[in-house]
């Protein structure tokens, strides 16, 4: 799979990822009257509602972009219809050739890891047959119970030639109250982008390993001194846009092919509508503000990188 999203990033020249993040607020009142006229104001009205709003933005972008991230918790907290929209999302953006990265950020004891990486990544046995469940290309992973949370995905990734990308320094204002910590003089994001390149060596693609990394946007000097300890490592990078990283601030994620990193922008790209920016396209043609959204995007990001 790192070597489709190498291949997505080349083919659209967009380093770019569309974060699905669909809080029920951002979707304009037409697509959820819609939704709640078949369905009622239910979970199955709201979880429509979404699926909808997903797929008209998909539908408006998808030629100009390598791959999405929907973010599982905007699709969790509507229950089983919302994770029947998360599936349905997952199966439709595969369909229109994008790579999908499910930020689900799991990690757990060793046994628990093996369900969560069969589940998102790999097949569940059931009997004779097997069964991929959510079917993601890459995940996100949580590192911070140890390798014996990552290994399993691991696995699975050699087996499906899937991916992860790992939690190493985390765009929020407060990340560093434990991820910036001090071992032996160095802090613990960089032990930890050790690991990440180590792990790398066992999963490797054509240019880049099956093991990436989370660095965020808004830690522009933390992601330059990661950029070389992870040299084999894509980085996803959010934080740009709603959080305040700008292209600028991005150069020294990049490797000096150009590659390297990805950069993801959800409330930015799918309610850009809202933005004053965008105001003249209206709530009713809120996919084409998300385009116009992904290309000032594109243009930022290659301006600054030259
Ligand atoms: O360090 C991290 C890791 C993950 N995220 C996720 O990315 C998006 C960002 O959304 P925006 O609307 O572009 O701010 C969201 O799904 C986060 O859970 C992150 O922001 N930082």
């Amino acid at each position: 799979m790192i070597n489709k999203l190498v291949a997505n990033i080349k083919k659209t020249g967009a380093p770019i990822v569309v974060g699905l993040d669909p809080m029920l607020n951002y979707i304009p009142e037409q697509v959820q009257k819609k939704a709640f006229a078949e369905y009622g104001e239910t979970l199955e009205g709201a979880a429509e509602a979404i699926w909808q709003f997903n797929k008209a933005i998909v539908d408006n972008t998808y030629d100009l972009i390598p791959a999405v991230k929907p973010q599982i918790a905007m699709y969790e907290q509507f229950g089983i219809p919302g994770m029947q929209a998360f599936k349905k999302t997952v199966d439709y953006c595969k369909e229109k050739g994008l790579v999908v990265i499910g930020d689900i950020k799991r990690g757990d004891i060793g046994s628990t890891s093996a369900a969560y990486a069969v589940g998102h990544l790999g097949k569940v046995a059931v009997g004779s047959k097997s069964y991929a469940a959510f079917d993601e290309d890459f995940a996100t992973v949580n590192p911070y119970l140890g390798s014996d949370g990552v290994n399993p995905f691991l696995d699975v990734c050699k087996e499906e030639k899937k991916g992860i990308f790992v939690l190493v320094k985390t765009s929020n204002p407060s990340s560093g109250e434990f991820q910036d910590q001090k071992i032996d003089g160095r802090p613990l994001y960089e032990l930890v982008g050790e690991k990440v390149a180590a792990w790398g060596t066992e999963a490797m693609g054509d240019e880049y390993s099956y093991v990436g990394a989370v660095v965020g946007a808004t830690y522009p000097e933390m992601g330059k001194v990661l950029r070389k300890i992870m040299p084999k490592a894509y980085i996803l990078v959010p934080g740009y846009g709603a959080q305040g990283g700008k292209g600028k601030d991005l150069v020294h994620f990049f490797n000096e092919d150009g590659l390297g990193a990805i950069v993801n922008s959800s409330r930015g790209i799918i309610a850009a509508y809202k933005q004053e920016k965008y105001a003249k396209f209206g709530a009713e043609n809120f996919a084409d503000a998300s385009r116009a959204a992904v290309e000032d995007m594109v243009a930022d990001i290659k301006g600054a990188l030259g």
